[in-house]
């Protein structure tokens, strides 16, 4: 699995965190990350576009985009064709949203959302499978909104 991530400069500590719990948990996940790397200010579109396209593409399997908030970013990604960005703040919306939703993009805030609790929802996100069946449909529904 390939995955891609980024960060504004709201976030840059926790997309580090992120990274360490990807690396220590999820070896075999090719990660890559798309900046931003400092504290400079940055416009979070324009990361969600960096992460999003290749996942969009099917050049990633998944993204994982940080803000400081994580609802700009979370905007923006799903603003892109065949995204299904969920933005969690614990653990229960982020299983449901790879179990019920087929997410491929988790969004999370480094202002409002402690590493502890970001390392919990990054492992269930991770972990969680897509269950199908009457999901598959709504998922299915979902992206058939794209193209009206
Ligand atoms: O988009 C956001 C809120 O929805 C993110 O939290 C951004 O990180 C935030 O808006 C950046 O704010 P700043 O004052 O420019 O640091």
């Amino acid at each position: 699995m390939k995955l891609i991530i980024g960060s504004d400069h709201g976030a840059v500590d926790l997309k580090e965190e992120v990274k360490r719990v990807l690396k220590e948990e999820f070896a075999e996940v090719e990660v890559e990350d798309v900046g931003t790397f400092g504290t400079e200010s940055v416009d979070y579109p324009d990361i969600a576009e960096k992460v999003c396209t290749p996942v969009a593409n099917g050049e990633a399997d998944r993204g994982i985009v940080l803000c400081g908030t994580g609802i700009g970013i979370s905007i923006a990604a799903n603003k892109i064709k065949g995204i299904r960005a969920a933005l969690c703040h614990e653990t229960y919306t982020a299983k449901m949203s790879r179990e019920h939703n087929n997410a491929n993009v988790l969004a999370m805030g480094g202002r409002t959302t402690g590493f502890e609790i970001a390392d919990e929802i990054v492992r269930t996100w991770m972990k969680t499978e897509f269950a199908g069946g009457r999901h598959e449909r709504r998922v299915n529904k979902i992206m058939a909104l794209e193209a009206k």
